[in-house]
This record gives C-alpha cells, sequence and structure tokens, in this order.
C-alpha cells in the first residue's frame, strides 16, 4: 500500500455474522493492525465515523443502508472500502471483487478504492455462465434458471437465532424469494453477462452454512448445440489461465452422485468448486458450484480483497 507502516483494519459490523468470520480470519496476523469498535458503540455513527476516517481500508458487514451511511461517513479521501452488502454491487466507480472473474479483476481490485464484495448465490452462477457466454457457447440472451441450496447463517443474526431457537422443528427444506424479486438479480445478470434477468429460485436449509447452486441448461433450440466436453473446457480453460484462483474445475465425468457434492464440504475454507454434467443425446447439461456462503460467499472473498489490495 506504499503507507510505510502496519495498514489499520476497521470491519464495521465486526459483531455480526460476516464481521465475526471476518475478525477471527484476521487474528493473529502481524502484517495488520485490527481496529475494533466497542459492541456498545457499534451504531453510533460518529464513533463509527471516527473508526472508519483513522482505518486505511474498512470492511463493511452491514446492512445495506448503514453500509451507504459508512461511505457517506468517510470524509478523508483515502480509507478504501469493501463493503459486503448489496449496496453498491452494480454501482458506478466500484470494483467488483471476485478476483477469479476475469483475468485481470485482481489487477482492477489491487488498485481499487471502492470494492463490492460478491453476494453468495451470485458467485457461482457468475463464475459457471461467464465463460460460457464469453465464448459464444450460450447466448446472452440465454433465459437462465438458478437453483440450489443454502444454510441459514446466509440470512444473518437473525435468521441463525430464528433456526437454532427452533432446531429440529425448523423447516429442513425451504424454498423463498417466490416473489420472483431476489435482490441478486441485477449482480448475477451484469456480472454473468446477461442481456436479460436469470430466474432464481433459493432454498434454504436446515443447515448452518455452505451452499450448492446449479443451472440447469436446455440445448437443443440452439443453433449450434454445445457438448458436454465443449461447456467443461471453456469453464476448465478460463480458470486454469488464473494466478491463485481459489475456485477449481472438477474433471468431466459421468456420475448420478456424490459424497462430495454436498453444501457442507467447504465449510470454513474460501474454496469453490465447478461441476458440468451433461448428457449430449439429451442436449441437457447442468453446472453446479459448491461452496461456502460464508466462506467464498462472505469472508473468505472479503480477506481475499483485502490481501490484494494490501499487496496493491
Ligand atoms: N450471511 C451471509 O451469508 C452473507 C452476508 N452478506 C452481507 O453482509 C452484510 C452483513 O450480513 P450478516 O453478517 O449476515 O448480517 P448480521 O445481521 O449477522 O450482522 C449485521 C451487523 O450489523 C449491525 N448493524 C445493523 N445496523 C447497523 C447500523 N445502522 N450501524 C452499525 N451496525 C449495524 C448488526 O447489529 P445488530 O445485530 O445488533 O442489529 C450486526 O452486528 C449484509 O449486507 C449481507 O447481505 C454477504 C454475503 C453472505
Ligand atoms: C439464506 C438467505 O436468506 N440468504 C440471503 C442471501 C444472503 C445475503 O446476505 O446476500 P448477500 O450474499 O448478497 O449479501 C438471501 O437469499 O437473501
Amino acid at each position: 500500500m506504499g503507507i510505510g507502516r502496519m495498514a489499520k483494519i476497521f470491519i464495521d459490523g465486526e459483531h455480526g455474522t460476516t464481521g465475526l468470520q471476518i475478525r477471527s480470519r484476521l487474528e493473529g496476523r502481524t502484517d495488520i493492525e485490527l481496529i475494533s469498535i466497542p459492541v456498545e458503540r457499534r451504531k453510533d455513527a460518529g464513533a463509527r465515523a471516527e473508526y472508519l476516517n483513522n482505518a486505511d481500508i474498512a470492511i463493511l458487514c452491514l446492512p445495506d443502508d448503514a453500509a451507504r451511511e459508512s461511505v457517506s461517513l468517510v470524509a478523508n479521501g483515502n480509507t478504501r472500502i469493501i463493503d459486503a452488502s448489496t449496496a453498491h454491487r452494480t454501482a458506478e466507480g466500484w470494483t467488483y471483487g471476485f478476483a477469479e472473474m476475469d483475468k485481470d479483476q485482481a489487477k482492477a481490485i489491487a488498485t481499487a478504492r471502492y470494492v463490492a464484495n460478491p453476494g453468495c448465490w451470485p458467485q457461482g452462477p457468475i463464475a459457471l455462465l461467464r465463460p460460457l457466454i464469453t465464448a459464444g457457447l450460450i447466448p446472452d440472451n440465454y433465459p437462465v434458471t438458478i437453483n440450489g441450496i443454502s444454510g441459514y447463517s446466509g440470512g444473518g443474526r437473525s435468521m441463525i437465532e430464528d433456526y437454532e431457537s427452533k432446531g429440529e422443528d425448523a423447516p429442513e427444506y425451504l424454498p423463498y424469494g417466490l416473489t420472483l424479486n431476489h435482490k441478486h438479480l441485477p449482480e448475477i445478470r451484469s456480472f454473468a453477462k446477461l442481456a436479460i434477468d436469470p430466474l432464481m429460485q433459493p432454498v434454504v436449509g436446515n443447515f448452518a452454512q455452505g451452499m450448492i447452486t446449479m443451472v440447469p441448461l436446455q440445448l437443443g433450440h440452439l443453433p449450434k448445440v454445445p457438448t458436454g466436453v465443449e461447456l467443461h473446457a471453456a469453464i476448465a480453460d478460463h480458470f486454469a489461465s488464473l494466478e491463485g484462483s481459489v475456485v477449481e474445475v472438477a474433471p468431466f465425468e459421468a456420475i448420478d452422485r456424490s459424497p462430495e457434492i454436498q453444501p457442507e464440504v467447504f465449510n470454513d475454507t474460501n474454496k469453490m468448486r465447478l461441476h458440468v454434467f451433461a448428457n449430449d443425446k439429451r442436449a441437457q447439461a447442468v453446472l453446479l458450484a459448491v461452496y461456502d456462503n460464508l466462506g467464498k460467499g462472505a469472508s473468505g472473498a472479503a480477506v481475499q480483497n483485502l490481501d490484494i489490495m494490501l499487496r496493491g
């Protein structure tokens, strides 16, 4: 960063789900100084302003409105921001914090003042779809549907408390977003390079963390029907060309099921694994991503972005 001393890092919202996880990932690091607001002052705008303006990098782990407020509280013209909320993901002047999205994305994050950390649901579909649309294997006006399942920590502190108070009585499998207006639509459309909004069909399960996102593809109507091998190669080539990627692409194989393909396998890591399954005779494919909603889906990605920004 060229500041000639240890970088000061402030987590605004450090007592919430994402904030606590970032804190525990950063604790013990000797290359940064964590500055920490007392819990009883966490919603005091004056105190937050003091910490925000004193930080070299502030990580916002807040509801959208509070995140917008934090940005407005920075008056020093210097503090760099990583926002974990939805507030700025498609906003002008903000760099999207999905380092593996493009060859040059990590470089853009490294020098950005404002970085919008990606949403948990969007990251899998963007990782899967963007290389296919870039390669021209599926058109940008393809009517994409996205389904999958997330652990209940995806809903933050209030959903965690709700599920944990109900225990086994909490719903095992609860479809939601049934008004078809999920908050992640603009972000997915924009960064997957889609020309039209996808249809999202999210489910929350009775487990704390981890997720799977899936994109089923009916390919038979396309002028040129891509094979499973072609879809897999486009995705695998994209990620193979990146340095320092935490996203891996599983080999292309025909399997009916696997104990490795379930939402919790990457819990407490920053990993994401992508799969392509296909039946060429039927002209059908399923793209699938496995990751931790609190890892690559939130705090892991935030720490990854922080490290990229610190390296400059
Ligand atoms: N959980 C997840 O899987 C993911 C979450 N995110 C995003 O990260 C952000 C934080 O989410 P999450 O950690 O789950 O949420 P939580 O509700 O667990 O934590 C939010 C924290 O912000 C505090 N807070 C609320 N309002 C204010 C305010 N006005 N000023 C200061 N602090 C405030 C809350 O305090 P109190 O609890 O006392 O109200 C709480 O400590 C959200 O925008 C969410 O969309 C992103 C990716 C994944
Ligand atoms: C299970 C659950 O409710 N998940 C939340 C998403 C989690 C979240 O906070 O969204 P970001 O990742 O964009 O911040 C939802 O679908 O709205």
